[in-house]
């Protein structure tokens, strides 16, 4: 990137000069909203218009009115979104090379003409406006460029190195309809240009340091105004297959990827109606980045999810110790996962055979019935091969919970029985391959009734090929339209679910048989004893580590088969006919908005962005890459971030997500967020964390260094591990940077803290956040207050990485907390931050 001092060379411009250049930006604005207003008259008109010939009747005259309708609707949605600052740029350009223009009216060339600046001197060609929306006037010039369009990119792009066209580019600040103030930068200081006779002025500071010197709040705001040239090399990246980006804290990744999903859907509107996906790690950060992609007037095609919200009806609440998540995240819980499917379903099997064994496998868990591990079977035609039956019935709700220990039919006027170790050997054969689990039961089906077939000896009877087909075929009807078989394989093959097998891995005996070669017996233990918490009903806590097994599990048992859903229309896709037509009042009156859609259905995405990937378990990637298979992706992270303690098996899962698609990798170097001499105490960190890695440039600096603090009975006193003493330390220290910032207060504690210290702060108002180490990831705060540093490392592998994170949240202030486990010197400082 072009740091902020190389690009700006602002000449101090007189007060009167400023009045005069807001003055003449304000009378630009009055003729933005001016036609602004005619469009939106012009979609009203369109709106009334259309319902009249509604009225006509005939399928012409639908078509074309709902057609009308369709487009006024997105016009005057668009429109009627209130935008802050609607126009925000201004680049003054010289002549291009070649005299083209493109369809947003503006000239093409990148290159100014030859002989465009003569003895360093030269007229502005052309003046455009950049805006979040694109305004043509009436006669088709252009107002307002759209910041996604090509003839936009310049005003990101320009640097005093490679200027291009641009002479000067102008940052526009306003609220509502008034232009509060202008900021320039000079790509081309050496040139004195000229527009309509006039010199041409630069005004102000800079738009970056004004922006960044802004008071944070709890949501982000976009960056539409001073996206830099290197992050605007990744935001408009072509789409096709991978874009990797690295970047260390502060570096606008996720604002980069949420910019990115706005450029993709302007870029290629109708491919990404297929949903882009920005999955987040905690919902905290979903919390804080969802209103920036409205602010750029981009809605329903995104969904942003947190890891623990991937799978539908799963919310996770609950947290995993580092021990636990290393198991649960692990790609070893494939092959586990596998067998505990095949096993759940054994329950019933050696149950059928055994009741004893089964009972006591079940007695291990008081809480564990078979019951719990079987969802009601399908009613709808879950297992085709039952639909052939001459009688239909309604099931039960639910299986018979006690399987069945042999299996008796009479057919051909005979009584047949099938054993529970013939019954035992069926389900074996029917098991074999990896086709999912659910699915299987129309061949176990098929299995059973080969062998009463072949019990009944009716073969025999029949030499010629067809009549034994027909004799076979009237013996599977009065077998399978009995009630008693159908009750039988519903208790013997039930419908497994993904929380049920979950649930039933929390008994250690069981789970001890599924797990033989994969985890040891302390693994088996320590995992038995998380997933209690999901409870026999499957409805217990999830932590989001769970939600990936839920997911691995869908897959290995295979999606209930559930009857199709009629297609709902996409407002976007074409108005093909008449049966698209007669849906239009259903979308836009009826029921449930579009994202509400899109967050409950979709499970596979045209695009996929992941932001902080460095921290997805293996696990978790596997689950992301299912919702991507077709998708092009993004993917943004920072190793030094990870919270992830074997990043070399993530890696392999990554690959495995991401698959052949060719890759371009771009790194972010510059720091936004930190202050240097906050950047310059986490890169001490760093060099623990990460032997050898670089840290960001931090962009700017304010001269207030980090302060110590000490955890001490009373001044002067030794440092203290009193809990007590902790909370009068953290709440004086919270209270004193509150006073410090106008904005909002960071307060980051151990993970086994975060209750405790949530209660601590309550009485100090909502400017001041308590978090988990890992619930820091991504946010930012005005000041941040860092609990002891020695804590947060020492809590899992990955812990000098967490406490990286932690030391990077500050846009403005850092305290660092020490207690006596900091081991700090006599000025507070924890020996971790010690030169
Ligand atoms: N070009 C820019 N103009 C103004 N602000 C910016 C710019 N780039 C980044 N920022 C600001 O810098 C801060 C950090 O950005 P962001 O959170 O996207 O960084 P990140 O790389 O994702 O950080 P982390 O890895 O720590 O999560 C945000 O407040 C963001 O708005």
């Amino acid at each position: 990137m072009a740091a902020h001092n190389a690009t700006h060379a602002p000449d101090h411009a007189s007060d009167s000069v400023r009045d005069r250049e807001i003055e003449s930006e304000q009378t630009h604005l009055d003729r933005v909203y001016r036609r602004l207003e005619e469009k939106i008259h012009e979609a009203e008109f369109l709106m009334d218009d259309a319902a009249k010939r509604g009225q006509v009747g005939t399928p012409g005259a639908l078509a074309e009115r709902d057609a009308q309708v369709f487009q006024a609707g997105v016009h005057l949605h668009r429109l009627n979104s209130e935008y802050e600052d609607f126009l925000f740029g201004r680049i003054d350009l010289l002549l291009g090379k070649d005299g083209k223009k493109g369809p947003d009216g503006a000239f093409t060339s990148v290159e100014p003409a030859d002989g465009a600046i003569e003895d360093n001197r030269a007229t502005i060609a052309e003046t455009l406006h950049i805006g979040r929306l694109g305004v043509l006037d009436a006669d088709y010039s252009p107002l307002v460029i759209d910041w996604r369009a090509p003839a936009a990119a310049p005003f990101y792009r320009a640097t005093p190195v490679a200027p291009g066209r641009v002479v000067r580019r102008r940052v526009i600040r306003s609220k509502g309809r008034r232009v509060l103030g202008v900021e320039d930068d000079l790509m081309r200081p050496e040139v004195t240009a000229t527009l309509d006779g006039q010199e041409l002025p630069a005004i102000g500071d800079g738009a970056l340091m004004a922006a960044l010197g802004r008071a944070r709040s709890h949501t982000m705001r976009d960056i539409v105004a001073s996206i830099q040239a290197e992050q605007d090399m990744v935001i408009r990246a072509p789409a096709a297959s991978v874009t990797e980006v690295e970047g260390g804290p502060g570096t606008g990744k996720t604002a980069v990827a949420l910019h990115r999903a706005a450029y993709l859907l302007y870029q290629d509107r109708r491919r990404y109606a297929g949903g882009i996906l920005i999955v987040s790690p905690t919902p905290l950060l979903v919390a804080y980045t969802e209103g920036v992609l409205p602010s750029l007037g981009e809605e329903g095609q995104v969904a942003i999810r947190a890891l623990g919200s991937l799978v539908d009806g799963a919310e996770a609440t609950a947290y995993d110790p580092p021990a636990v998540a290393r198991i649960k995240g692990s790609s070893r819980m494939q092959k586990l996962l596998r067998k505990a499917a095949r096993g759940a379903l054994e329950l019933a099997g050696p149950a059928a055979a055994a009741p004893q064994e089964a009972q006591g496998a079940a007695g291990e868990n008081a809480q564990l019935s078979l019951e719990d591990l079987f969802t009601a079977p399908a009613g709808n035609g879950a297992d085709n091969g039952e639909r052939h039956g001459r009688r239909t019935r309604s099931r039960p709700s639910r299986p018979t919970p006690s399987a069945p220990a042999r299996l008796r039919v009479v057919a051909f006027g005979g009584r047949l029985e099938l054993d529970a170790d013939e019954l035992h050997a069926i389900r074996q054969s029917a098991l074999g391959g990896t086709a999912p689990v659910n699915l299987l039961r129309p061949r176990a089906r098929r299995l059973i009734l080969d062998a009463l077939w072949a019990k009944s000896g009716a073969a025999r009877r029949y030499t010629d090929p067809e009549l034994a087909a027909e004799a076979r075929q009237g013996f599977d009807e009065d077998i399978t339209t009995e009630p008693d078989f159908q009750e039988f394989l519903d208790a013997w093959w039930p419908e497994l679910t993904p929380r049920g097998v979950l649930a039933a891995m929390a008994d250690e005996r069981l789970l001890g048989r599924w797990a033989r070669r994969t985890l040891n017996q302390r693994e088996v233990r320590q995992l038995a004893r998380s997933l209690r918490r999901v409870e026999p009903t499957g409805h217990g806590p999830l932590s989001v580590h769970d939600v990936a097994l839920l997911d691995e599990l869908q897959t290995v048992l295979g999606a209930p088969m559930r009857p199709p859903r009629p297609r709902e229309a996409d407002p976007l896709d074409h108005l093909t006919g008449l049966e698209e037509l007669s849906t239009y009042t259903e979308r836009n009156g009826g029921g449930r908005s579009r994202r509400e859609r899109l967050d409950e259905e979709r499970t596979d995405y045209a695009h996929v962005i992941v932001d902080e990937a460095q921290d997805l378990t293996p696990m978790q990637w596997r689950m992301v890459g299912r919702r991507g298979r077709h998708a092009t992706w993004t993917v943004v992270g920072d190793p030094a971030q990870s919270s992830w303690s074997d990043p070399d098996e993530a890696a392999v899962a990554r690959d495995e997500a991401l698959g052949t698609r060719p890759r371009r990798r771009f790194t972010l170097t510059v720091n936004y967020r930190n202050p240097a001499e906050i950047a310059e105490l986490a890169a001490k960190v760093l060099a623990l964390a990460m032997p050898g890695m670089q840290s960001p440039k931090a962009v700017r600096s304010t001269g207030l260094e980090p302060r110590f603090a000490l955890v001490a009975e009373g001044d002067g006193g030794a440092p203290s591990a009193d809990d007590a003493v902790l909370a009068r330390a953290t709440v004086a220290e919270a209270e004193r940077l509150l006073g410090e910032v106008d904005g909002t207060v960071g307060v980051v504690v151990a993970m086994n803290r975060r209750a405790q210290a949530r209660r601590w702060l309550a009485p100090l108002g909502d400017r001041v956040v308590a978090l988990g180490s890992l619930e820091a990831k991504g946010l930012e705060y005005d000041a941040t207050l860092v609990v002891s540093p020695a804590e947060i490392a020492d809590e899992s592998p990955a812990g000098l990485r967490v406490l990286y994170v932690a030391l990077t949240r500050a846009t403005r202030q850092l305290t660092v907390l020490s207690a006596e486990r900091d081991e700090p010197d006599a000025a507070g400082v924890p020996d971790l931050l010690r030169d």
